[in-house]
């Protein structure tokens, strides 16, 4: 009898489920269901999502253990019953940004320039990131600023992932709220290196006490193959082992079995470049997170709020689908006849420009044009993730192998340009799901009660290689901080 696992991917977008066998890793169903547009979002919606994509995979009725990936930050508030007290704020919504310059100010010293950089150590020092509008800590702030009777019926907090395992478990007592590493690392209340929750941090962002803080149940953190409940009984998931879960670029490292040296860049709805170190990774510039990742070690990365949505607006614009838009950019010249598409669409994280907009920068007629458009909305997107890339390897993170996932990187033109761009080799694995992969791994994992993860078979790469194209680099380099503020 084939032991199987369920690994699911509670995204932005979307929420995808993977059933696979717990030894071998091999798949054997698969289910999906759309998540509402926006940026909050009720955590209702992912529920019914949920519930649907299993049911789109066939049922967990012969599922041994199933974990949850997903997307990280949102802020799920529950009161004393456990109901949720507002919609969620999610990771890409940018409304606390001014609540985060705060936030890094009341742990400046000094004035000027150096008071914002020594804010901006200090909470690397206390956490592993630099605060901004997509960490946690900075929504409870305005949530505490904006919306203060909410902010008072705060019982507990949680994150997407941990509500969702919280759900599936048919748990109703908030002391079993549970969590991970990787997920909890990106709170901006939770000192990644030690290992514990910053209450004094949590307290500050709420203004309230210390021991009022410490009165808020925050979900156990879970070691990374630690049990964390079973299934609802009362569903017919009483059989059901449930992992941690954890977030989803930990997942993702854990979906592609990545080990120091490995590099994952994401394009789902956020662009994320990725690595696994073996210690703590700290950048009071802000440009990489220190977060931790599903393994017990550490998973720095770079985001991006505009990943995917680039690709789907140019696509918009011109009047193509991906395929139309990945032809018309591949028909162009690399540079797009000087034209730059800086794609702060939706403001952006890193680098921290939340009010920012995008813009087409060196347009002429030589570049009015479909196929220079496409190209620079592909360049674009792609010279922001190698910031982040360079980052890293300026940070000492080793870059041994690139490998290129998300909904994205199915684009032939992100293909085949990301060498051009990040000026090296990189491997795209088959189209997947390597969220719910990871999620499943780690199912397995719990399952086995082995120290270390089960080992599958990874997917077979397509490795492209590509010229250099640095006078892209360079051009958009020149011209990254010229954008216009929202209105
Ligand atoms: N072939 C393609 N070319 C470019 N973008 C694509 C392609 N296929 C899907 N996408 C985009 O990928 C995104 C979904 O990717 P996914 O990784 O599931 O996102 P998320 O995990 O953030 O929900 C959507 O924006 C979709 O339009
Ligand atoms: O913000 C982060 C990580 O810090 C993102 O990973 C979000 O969690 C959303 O990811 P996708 O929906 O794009 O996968």
């Amino acid at each position: 009898m084939t032991t199987l696992v369920a690994g699911i991917d509670s995204s932005t977008q979307s929420c995808k489920v993977v059933i696979r066998e717990a030894e071998t890793g091999a798949l054997v169903r698969q289910g999906s269901a759309k998540h509402p547009e926006g940026t909050e979002v009720s955590p209702q919606a992912w529920w019914d999502a949920l519930l649907l994509a299993i049911e789109q995979a066939g049922g967990l009725h012969d599922v041994a253990a199933a974990a949850i990936g997903g997307q990280q930050h949102g802020l799920v508030a529950l009161d004393a019953d456990g109901e949720v007290i507002r919609d969620a704020l999610l990771w890409n919504d940018t409304r606390s940004a001014d609540a985060a310059e705060a936030l890094i100010a009341e742990y400046s010293a000094g004035t000027g320039p150096e008071a914002v950089n020594s804010g901006a150590a200090a909470w690397t020092q206390m956490t592993g990131s630099v605060p901004v509008a997509s960490l946690t800590v900075t929504k409870l702030r305005w949530l505490a600023d904006s919306e203060p009777q909410n902010a008072q019926r705060v019982a507990a907090v949680a994150l997407p992932h941990d509500w969702l395992t919280w759900k599936l478990s048919g748990a109703a007592a908030l002391q079993d709220l549970t969590t991970d590493r990787s997920e909890v690392s990106g709170t901006g209340y939770y000192d990644t290196a030690q290992g514990q929750y910053r209450y004094d941090l949590l307290a500050r962002a709420l203004r309230i006490s210390e021991d009022q803080a410490r009165s808020i149940i925050l979900p156990r953190v879970l070691g990374p193959a630690e049990q964390a409940g079973t299934g609802d009984a009362a569903r017919g998931w009483g059989h059901l082992v449930l992992g941690p879960g954890a977030g989803d670029n930990a997942a993702a490292a854990l979906g592609l079995g990545m080990s120091t040296g490995d590099v994952a860049i994401s394009i789902g709805t956020s662009g994320v470049v990725s690595a696994v170190s073996p210690k703590p990774i700290q950048d009071p510039a802000g440009v990489i997170n220190g977060f931790a990742d599903a393994t017990g070690e550490f998973l720095p990365l770079a985001v991006t709020l505009n990943g995917s949505r680039v690709l789907d607006g140019a696509a918009r614009m011109l009047g193509v689908d991906h395929t139309g838009l990945a032809d018309l950019a591949l028909a162009a010249e690399p540079g797009a006849h000087g034209l730059s598409l800086i794609p702060y669409l939706e403001g952006e994280r890193t680098p921290n420009l939340p009010h920012a907009t995008g813009s087409f920068i060196g347009l002429s007629l030589a570049s009015m044009n479909p196929q220079d458009v496409a190209r620079a909305a592909v360049e674009g997107l792609l010279c922001g993730l190698a910031d982040g890339l360079q980052a890293m390897t300026t940070l000492g993170v080793p870059v041994n192998s690139i490998q290129l996932i998300g909904g994205a990187a199915r684009s032939a033109a992100v293909q085949q340009i990301a060498p051009a761009i990040f000026e090296r080799e990189i491997q795209v694995p088959e189209p997947g799901e390597y969220v719910a992969d990871g999620a499943a791994r780690q199912a397995a994992w719990v399952l086995s009660g082995s120290d270390t993860a089960p080992q599958w078979t990874t997917s077979a790469v397509q490795t492209f290689t590509a010229e250099p194209a640095r006078h892209v680099r360079e051009a958009y380099a020149a011209r990254r901080h010229l954008f216009a503020e929202r209105s």
